[in-house]
């Protein structure tokens, strides 16, 4: 039986050769040459690289897969701009791209990924001295500046996929330009003990920050070279980018490698979800060999049609092949998500459940079909209510351009767009940069720790809703992390933006350190920060209720959660000492099974509670632990969570104290018939109803006791 896993040229080098693995790898050398050489963007490679020296900022639009991502830093680095051991830098939205294209790249130049090519990503970091080519994510890069306010080794910086317009690279966008004058105008040659006041209110000198870090103190009295910087995307408003930079030059690269086939549907679909199983069964029936990446738009969806995948496949027709499902979001640990980069066995089909996470940059090998249904989950802001309802809205233009453009890598693709043609045209040119739909308060301490005082008069290449801006200072006030002068506070508004973590859940731990239950609150955040933990079938929805039961607790879901995670542990513990850990491990995930729990929810959850207990401890926090005190915990997330407290009514339904909605505990909450008086939640879902979420019991008083900043406004 014929191997459908791709078409791909590169594959071919792996068929073992009569002469022995050193041919081996010469064939996938020559491959790879002949590859990187046929790319469009090879024919202006001398072109490309005079334009960078001669432009300080350069906007470069080109094709998906023309070789941007992989290509341009390898021309920069044989064109001497690392000559004085300065580091290219390339920022990407996502953590999957960084790595992998990482990898590509320094398999092309034939190194051990970490030497001279490497990636750097939040708990990640394979880089080293001799690194010169960089690929990270732009929230690290973000986080690097907080300690090297020049970014220093860096002698380019390419902001990749800019046209995603995620906040970071909103924010990076503003610290680059203001980074970039102050380097070209070379006045750092007497950096110490001098306080610039630079262009966007960024204090690049300040002593202090002299003082502190290593790096800035490495620098004292260098003179640092100008840095050039490079924005780049396939599906780009130049213009807006140009305008930013005063005007600065952007060039085209011209040419596809492969033909991308777009098909339409003639009707819309009424059943997206439909739609999309019907579309990957022809396809494997009836096209002939490729694997398949369809776009979904969250975790819960995607495992739902995996399940009705495997359901449906058995009363299929007999197919050469079979088809091995492959999920991919954002939350599934790394390891797992690199799974989607292996080819098949042989005899199967791949099909690539994934997110938005692999819309941009990523190369998937062995793709020769997208199916995009033409939806996306995006996070909104309500500045009036404070709330950030995660909302599924139809794709803009530029991320259905970026979807089709992961086919066609290897060779000729196609593209199922489930809408019909005309729909296509009346999507919106761009997604609407996060920066004006989102909660604005871990950008403003980003922005504080990074020394901007005046957040109103910041250079955004788009202004954020004022309203938005001073409802999350109002926020970050409110919680403690600016002081009334609006600067950060001392200790806790530094130790919070140190924090990779929704500034609500920063605190919840710098408070949990007070009450002495850190250890319960690093689980409870952990938790929170991943989607439901929780998985009942349809048709076991009773059994499961009676089996989640044993771990409830009448308090709520805070101390409910807090039992199952300690459950899980104890159990994983138990089992490791009878067992290898990999074994120990499958266990659990029976043991999940048999508990109604989503093992992939709680391994993730599991590695956040690692990372962010490391977190806590670099910063000096003693994680001590309340034991069976749940009086003092409840107490500990009223103190934490008082912006989000709801007083029950008359009428059985609750009052959210902040915003005045009127809300109703999910019927998934331990506490949704009980109905205590006063509780605190952590989300809003809105449906038909305002549901709140991961509910716990508090006592009114506490909260003027425990939040009299925020309550004693409210009298
Ligand atoms: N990991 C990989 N495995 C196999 N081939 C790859 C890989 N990464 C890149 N390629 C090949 O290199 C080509 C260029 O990829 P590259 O990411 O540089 O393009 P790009 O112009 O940046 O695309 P995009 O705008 O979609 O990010 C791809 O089309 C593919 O053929």
């Amino acid at each position: 039986m014929p191997s459908m896993a791709s078409n791909n040229a590169d594959h071919t080098a792996k068929i073992n050769n009569p002469n022995g693995p050193k041919a081996d790898f010469m064939a996938r050398r020559q491959a790879i040459e002949k590859h990187r050489k046929a790319l469009p963007i090879a024919v202006v490679e001398k072109r490309l690289l005079e334009e960078v020296r001669n432009n300080d900022v350069l906007i470069i639009v080109g094709e998906t897969g023309s070789g941007k991502t992989t290509q341009l830093p390898q021309y920069l680095f044989y064109g001497g701009f690392c000559r004085n051991g300065g580091v290219i830098g390339i920022t990407q939205p996502r953590r999957v791209a960084a790595v992998t294209v990482a990898k590509r790249v320094a398999e092309e130049c034939g190194v051990t990924l970490g030497q001279k090519v490497g990636y750097a990503i939040r708990f990640d970091d394979a880089t080293s001295a001799s690194t010169r080519i960089k690929y990270m994510t732009d929230g690290l890069l973000l986080r690097e500046a907080l300690l090297d306010p020049y970014l220093s080794k860096y002698s380019v910086i390419v902001v990749d996929e800019a046209h995603e317009r995620t906040v970071h690279t909103d924010v990076l966008l503003g610290l680059l330009k203001t980074v970039q004058k102050t380097r070209s105008q070379g006045v750092n040659k007497n950096v110490h003990n001098r306080t610039i006041e630079a262009e966007n209110g960024i204090q690049l000198e300040k002593e202090n920050v002299v003082e502190s870090t290593g790096i800035m103190k490495h620098n004292q009295g260098k003179n640092l070279s100008p840095l050039k910087l490079i924005i780049m995307s396939a599906s780009l408003d130049a213009k807006i980018f140009s305008d930013y930079f005063g005007g600065a030059r952007a060039v085209h690269v011209q040419g596809r490698q492969y033909p991308v086939d777009v098909l339409y549907t003639h009707q819309p679909e009424t059943d997206y979800v439909d739609a999309t199983l019907i579309t990957i069964f022809q396809i494997h029936l009836e096209e002939g060999p490729g694997d398949i990446l369809v776009f979904l738009t969250g975790q819960e969806e995607i495992e739902s049609i995996e399940r009705l995948i495997q359901e449906r496949l058995p009363k299929l027709p007999e197919s050469k092949c079979k088809l091995l499902v492959i999920p991919i979001f954002a939350s599934l640990p790394s390891e797992k998500q690199m799974k989607v980069f292996m080819p098949p066995p042989s005899g199967f089909r791949k099909v690539i459940l994934a997110t938005n996470i692999a819309e941009t940059s990523v190369t998937i090998p062995g793709i020769r079909y997208v199916i995009d249904p033409g939806m996306v989950k995006v996070r909104t802001y309500d500045a009036s209510t404070g709330i950030e309802p995660l909302i599924i809205v139809k794709t803009s233009k530029a991320q259905a351009l970026q979807r089709s453009g992961r086919a066609g890598r290897e060779g000729p693709g196609k593209c199922y767009r489930l809408y019909p043609e005309n729909e296509f045209y009346k999507l919106k040119a761009s997604t609407t940069p996060e920066i004006k739909r989102c909660n604005l308060a871990n950008v403003i301490l980003q922005l504080k720790a990074l020394g901007v005082d005046d957040i109103l008069g910041f250079d955004f290449i788009e202004e954020p809703d004022r309203m938005a801006i001073i409802k999350s200072m109002e926020l970050l006030f409110l919680l403690g992390a600016l002081t009334d002068g609006s600067k950060l506070s001392d200790p806790v508004g530094h130790q919070m933006a140190r924090l990779p973590l929704d500034p609500i859940y920063s605190k919840a731990l710098v408070v949990a350190n007070q009450f002495n239950c850190l250890e319960e609150m690093l689980i409870i955040v952990a938790l929170l920060s991943v989607e439901s933990i929780y998985y009942a079938p349809r048709e076991k929805l009773e059994e499961s209720r009676t089996v989640l039961r044993s771990f409830s607790s009448l308090e709520g879901d805070h101390l409910t959660l807090l039992k199952i995670y300690r459950a899980s542990d104890e159990f994983l513990e138990k089992s490791k000492l009878v067992g290898s850990p990999d074994k120990a491990e499958k266990k659990l995930r029976k043991w999940c099974k048999q508990n109604f729990i989503n093992s992939r929810s709680l391994k993730h959850a599991r590695d956040i509670h690692s990372q962010i207990r490391r977190n806590v401890e670099q910063m000096g926090l003693c994680v001590t632990s309340c034991g069976d005190d749940t009086l003092q915990m409840r107490r500990c997330l009223a103190a934490s969570f008082f912006l989000n407290a709801a007083l029950k009514q008359p009428d059985g339904t609750y009052r959210a104290l902040s915003s005045g909605l009127a809300v109703q505990i999910h019927p998934s909450s331990v506490l949704f018939r009980m109905k205590p008086e006063c509780i605190i939640f952590n989300e809003l879902v809105r449906t038909n109803q305002n549901y709140v979420r991961n509910v716990s019991t508090i006592d009114y008083l506490w909260l003027p006791e425990l939040a009299p900043q925020f309550y004693a406004l409210l009298e």
